[in-house]
């Protein structure tokens, strides 16, 4: 059953989920009697390994899939969805394609255009908002994605993996827009990008077995296990491949430092960083265990 919240000050819940169950079919349930309350003004990171039910979850929370049992009570205003993969197959330009849904959402015609420009350029697309949908790369079709979920402010924002098909370059451009969604609403985001994660989430849960609880995971992670610091720089434009160090596996903080790039990196994946490195063309200045 869903139902809507009505109530729509800051601080309040604006998302509650009360004995939500999923089972497809006849197989075991996905989600077990999940009991959440996200309010106004919070970035809930949903995290667990893959198949664990996130996807599940955010959408039985937008409406796109029905609970089996338990009840979803939602926002009054805006849901502002993106799925993992946003399918879009259009011939039509990502502008035209974002005013009119800017229209179909109660916007004028020119604040549909303003917003949709507005919202092109701080996500940096590629190409040109004159580029047909179907012609996008999947991370620019991300970046329609989230500006057609932005286009009005949303009360409540989904999003399913957001950081990790984007560029790092745009990190900052989603994290600001989940920080004008939150201002007003709230953020709920699975993602399996930690450093991401530990940077723009207000409160983490993990989500296993089924069962959905209050962690944070990446800070435990980092006390209980061995971080190994990584200076690297790429030996030249010509011969170094760009790499998107924070998505690698293991990489759980980076930072840039003048022209070399410094990885925190967990002891276990500190083989496979070092490899993806050399493979690369990028030089190793330093290896050292931070604790
Ligand atoms: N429409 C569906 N019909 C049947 N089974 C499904 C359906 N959608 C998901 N599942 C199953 O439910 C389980 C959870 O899938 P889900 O996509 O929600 O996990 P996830 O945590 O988002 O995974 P990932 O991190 O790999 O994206 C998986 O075993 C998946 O095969």
């Amino acid at each position: 059953m869903v139902k809507r919240v009505p109530d729509r000050a800051e601080g309040v819940v604006v998302l509650q989920l009360q004995k939500v169950s999923k089972r497809y079919d006849r197989d075991r349930p996905v989600l077990r009697d999940i009991n959440l309350e996200v309010a106004a003004g919070e970035r809930l990171a949903i995290v667990g390994g893959n198949g664990s039910g996130k996807s599940s979850l955010l959408r039985v929370i937008v409406g796109l899939s029905r609970p089996s049992s338990g009840t979803v009570r939602v926002p009054d205003g805006a849901i502002g969805y993106v799925p993992e993969r946003f399918p879009c197959h259009d011939r039509m330009s990502a502008a035209s394609y974002l005013r009119h849904l800017g229209r179909i959402r109660g916007l004028s015609t020119g604040d549909a255009r303003r917003r949709a420009d507005e919202l092109l350029e701080r996500l940096s697309l590629v190409g040109g908002s004159r580029t047909p949908l179907r012609r996008l790369s999947k991370g620019n079709a991300q970046r329609v994605a989230l500006a057609q979920a932005m286009l009005v402010p949303p009360r409540l924002l989904v999003l399913d993996e957001p950081a990790s098909g984007l560029a790092e370059s745009v990190h900052e451009a989603l994290a600001d827009l989940m920080r004008e969604a939150s201002s007003g609403g709230a953020v709920v985001f699975t993602e399996h990008n930690a450093a991401f994660v530990r940077e723009n989430a207000t409160r983490i849960c993990t989500l296993n077995e089924g069962a959905l609880k209050a962690a944070d995971p990446f800070a435990e992670s980092e006390r209980s296990r061995k971080i190994v610091r990584v200076e690297v720089t790429p030996k030249g434009p010509e011969t170094a491949h760009e790499l998107d160090w924070a998505n690698m596996r293991g990489v759980v903080r980076t930072q840039q430092d003048e022209d070399q790039v410094v990885l925190h990196v967990l002891h276990e994946h500190r083989e496979d960083i070092l490899w993806a490195a050399l493979q690369n063309g990028w030089s190793i200045n330093t290896v050292v265990n931070e604790k």
